[in-house]
């Protein structure tokens, strides 16, 4: 198939492409400004960052509808596939194409994206009946954004490579609104020149990227990322309840804790619905779950106690056990309010 050049330029999608800010600078981390001046040093730019060839897009979950919408809305040719048909509708009617499998996407694109909800998934995509690497050949490249462990990765990366295809591992730090907004941040690893070719896609849909060496490198940041972030939503929700206990507004709390040195995005973000006992989802609390599981694992595997994250992982477990797998994580304070009531009786 001829590969076609589409512009996923800056003019037509400004909202899509703030500046970066506060960056730390090292090796390899590009910034959005780095990634135009490379583009239009190689003289393809124009002003435009620009990508040759089809894209595909595989699992259009919380995640992926969003980032392949902003690829299309950025006027990238892109090709769609997920397990629920009925996902792929609102992709259809912002113009993009669909196959009926993962294999067929691969084979009738340049360069396919997965993002699926765990490692089995994300095995079975690559490397099941009619999967990706089914459709791979030389030249192309596959580059998975699942959150995965690294064993997976690399299992993933050896049938991707098996078949002469490249592979990436780029799995994103950032939830459903960074999505929106095409402010992910990518933990990549793996084969560095597919890195470098899908780079203006990635500045398309996220705000930073690091290249972060071997395959599996990607998945252990991302894990150690996302166990800290588990692990301070107890210790948040914790602060809540007691707060409220001892006679004092928790919304007071989320408000001064906004204005101090443990401030974050996500305590503002979050704390106001979770006093209210609203957890709409934007990370489901079985995907937070399943990332403490793979960080504890990943722990064990060079003899490093996390404690704090185990003690975290039962409270996300007894709150699926609640009913609450498919709520946003923040929903893990309901498994500190029953073991409260079960105290209490
Ligand atoms: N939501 C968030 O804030 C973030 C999530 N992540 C990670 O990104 C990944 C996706 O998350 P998110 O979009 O929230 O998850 P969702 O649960 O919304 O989407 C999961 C996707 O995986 C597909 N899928 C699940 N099982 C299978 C299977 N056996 N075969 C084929 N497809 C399957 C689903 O298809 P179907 O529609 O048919 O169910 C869907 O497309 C996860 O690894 C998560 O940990 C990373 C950063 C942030
Ligand atoms: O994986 C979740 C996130 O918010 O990042």
């Amino acid at each position: 198939m001829a590969a076609a050049a589409f512009l996923c330029a800056r003019a037509a999608a400004p909202a899509l492409l703030p500046p970066s800010r506060g960056l730390p600078r090292r090796l390899l981390l590009a910034s959005r400004a780095t990634a135009a001046a490379l583009s239009s040093s190689s003289g393809e730019g124009g002003g435009g960052v620009e990508f040759q060839g089809k894209v595909g897009f595989l699992g259009l979950g919380i995640m992926g509808a969003p980032m392949a919408s902003n690829l299309i809305k950025a006027g990238c040719d892109v090709t769609v596939w997920n397990r629920t048909k009925s996902k792929c509708d609102p992709l259809l009617s912002l113009g993009a194409k669909y196959e009926p499998s993962p294999a067929e996407v691969a084979s009738s694109c340049d360069v396919t994206f997965a993002m699926l909800a765990d490692p089995e998934s994300a095995a079975e995509v690559a490397c099941g009946a009619n999967g990706a690497a089914e459709g791979l050949a030389p030249g192309k490249g596959y580059v998975d954004v699942s959150t995965v462990d690294g064993a997976t990765s690399k299992l993933i990366g050896e049938r991707i490579t098996s078949t002469g295809a490249s592979f990436l591992e780029a799995p994103v730090s950032g939830s459903k609104k960074p999505a929106e907004d095409g402010l992910l941040i990518f933990l990549t690893a793996g084969n560095e020149s597919l890195y470098k070719r899908v780079a203006p896609l990635l500045d398309v849909m996220g705000k930073s990227r690091f290249y972060l060496g071997d395959v599996g490198n990607g998945a252990a940041m991302k894990l150690v990322v996302n166990m800290v972030m588990g692990s301070m939503m107890v210790s948040f929700s914790e602060g809540l309840l007691l707060s409220e206990k001892v006679g004092l507004d928790p919304n007071t709390l989320v408000e001064v804790i906004s204005q101090g040195a443990i401030s974050a995005p996500m305590f503002s973000l979050k704390g106001p619905s979770m006093v209210k006992a609203a957890y709409p989802t934007a990370f489901p609390l079985k995907h937070q779950q399943k990332d403490l599981r793979l960080a504890l694992a990943l722990a064990e595997s060079v003899s490093q106690s996390i404690p704090t994250v185990a003690a975290a992982n039962e409270l996300y477990k007894a709150a699926k056990s609640l009913g609450l797998a498919d709520h946003d994580f923040s929903a893990v304070i309901e498994a500190l309010k029953a073991k409260a009531q079960s105290s209490q009786q």
